[in-house]
């Protein structure tokens, strides 16, 4: 076996070829990768090595020896070490330039599809402060209860207080929570000992209707002095309808418990998406960035070419979000969802929307479609949104079977989109196009639509 040319604590100069999906600059020493955090494609830098592993290694930068033209001057490093934004040191043209590719590459790469059509990525005017949710951990530091966010591959809390991606008023409640529970005792968690209580503070805040929600994650049932916490939180902050306390009491890295409990007003938040009305609660998923998320429904939307007597599957359907978007242009919609107080959500989104052709059930993807097909039902239009693992083999057997006359699949992970396509074209499915929307400036995630039609 050849040995290694390079070693721990060794000095080096590199030039760096690529990205990685993870957003680290790639250098390559006699074929051996090492992945060097806040460098990009083009530069050259001399590096210290900080970990040699069988296939790849790390290493920090020195030395800036040859800048990118794509660089960001004047940044916050933090925001790159606490991977709250990994790609803040590239302009945003270059972030778009390096998705797309990303994308393309998978198609490439993954799929073996390298006829596929990517149209070009849909960023942002305002490529910061976009996030309407915050899941901000707890720790003391220096005495003080303190939140911020962890260094990467660590859980040593830096504080923080401007988190560049986040809408500023969550950045704002942020400190005020954090200052009301100081002042009244409570304590920080302990991650090594799975002791102390106050574990995060999350915080969604509507778009449009600028409506807030807090939730405490605390570690116990107990909270002294909660009515005054609330009341001085909501005095602090009048856009709060919502403050409820979720008890996690595991050693995890899951940042909710099953157990919630309301301290103030109601359990969910409202906002528009589309012009229509939402209601969201405390464990239902929402996408994070409302002004994107619009962009993209269209997108779907789009790609589903509704006819007025169509059936649609909308699968994963969250709080109801695309089903309840496009129910006006179509016959009737049947959305299925793994989490009961998202589709809780979604029979009342409906409601509150006036909208009567549309049913939505509670169950596993992968089971409940089968259960359908059985029954007789028929989709003329599929749309999947699967989290970042991609839809199961057996529910793409199953959809197949079902033939729907297209499929438009959204993925936030190209490398599971590119590999269930594959699939879908394996199986009768012709992949038309796939449209990357920047859903996460900053970071290297990427959002994708694309349109299967059946041959
Ligand atoms: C990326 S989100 C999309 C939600 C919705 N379409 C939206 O845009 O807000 C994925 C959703 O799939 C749900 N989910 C995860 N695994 C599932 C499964 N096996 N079957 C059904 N739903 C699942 C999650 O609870 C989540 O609401």
């Amino acid at each position: 076996m050849k040995t290694l040319s390079i070693q721990k604590n060794d000095t080096i100069t590199v030039s760096i070829i690529d990205l990685s999906h993870d957003g680290l600059g790639v250098a390559k020493v006699e074929g051996y990768p090492l992945f060097i955090e806040n460098t990009l494609p083009g530069e050259e830098a001399e590096v210290l090595v900080l970990k040699t592993g069988k296939k790849f290694g790390f290493a920090k930068v020195l030395n800036l020896l040859k800048e990118s033209p794509d660089r960001v001057k004047d940044i916050d490093e933090t925001l790159i070490r606490t991977g709250i934004a990994p790609l803040h040191h590239m302009t945003y043209e270059g972030q778009l330039a390096f998705k797309e590719q990303q994308v393309n590459n998978v198609f490439q790469r993954i799929a073996k599809m390298p006829e596929t059509k990517v149209l070009p990525i849909i960023g942002m005017d305002n490529p910061v402060e976009y996030r309407n949710k915050a899941q901000i951990p707890v720790r003391k530091v220096n005495g003080q209860l303190s939140t911020g966010f962890f260094r990467k591959n660590s859980h040593d809390l830096v504080p923080l207080e401007n988190y560049y991606i986040q809408d500023p008023k969550i950045d704002e409640a942020i400190i005020i929570v954090r200052d009301v529970m100081e002042k009244y005792g409570v304590k920080a968690y302990i991650e090594a000992e799975n002791n102390g209580n106050l574990r995060h503070i999350i915080v969604k805040r509507g778009h449009y209707s600028n409506e807030m929600m807090i939730v405490l994650v605390t570690r116990t049932p107990k909270l002294f002095n909660y009515e005054k916490m609330v009341q001085e939180i909501h005095q602090q902050l009048p856009e709060v309808v919502s403050i409820v306390q979720n008890i996690n009491p595991d050693a995890t890295n899951v940042i909710l418990g099953k157990t919630n409990k309301t301290l103030f007003g109601q359990n969910y938040i409202t906002d528009e998406l589309l012009g229509k009305k939402y209601r969201i609660s405390a464990q239902s998923f929402y996408q994070v960035n409302t002004v994107q998320a619009e962009v993209l429904y269209q997108k779907a939307i789009e790609f589903a070419n509704l006819r007025k007597s169509d059936t649609v599957i909308d699968a994963y359907c969250g709080i109801g979000t695309i089903g309840l978007s496009l129910a006006d242009k179509v016959d009737k919609v049947l959305g299925l969802e793994v989490n009961p107080d998202a589709i809780a959500d979604a029979k009342i989104n409906a409601k509150m929307n006036d909208i009567n052709n549309v049913k939505f059930e509670i169950g596993r993807a992968e089971y409940l479609m089968p259960t359908w097909l059985k029954d007789g039902i028929e989709a003329d239009v599929l749309i999947v949104d699967p989290p970042r693992k991609g839809l199961a083999e057996s529910f793409i057997d199953t959809a197949v079977e079902m033939a729907p006359k297209k499929i438009v699949y959204v993925s936030c992970n190209p490398a599971s989109l590119a590999r269930d396509c594959q699939l879908f074209a394996d199986k009768g499915y012709e992949l038309k196009q796939v449209q990357p929307v920047d859903m996460f400036p900053q970071t290297p995630h990427v959002e994708c639509v694309a349109e299967l039609i059946k041959k």
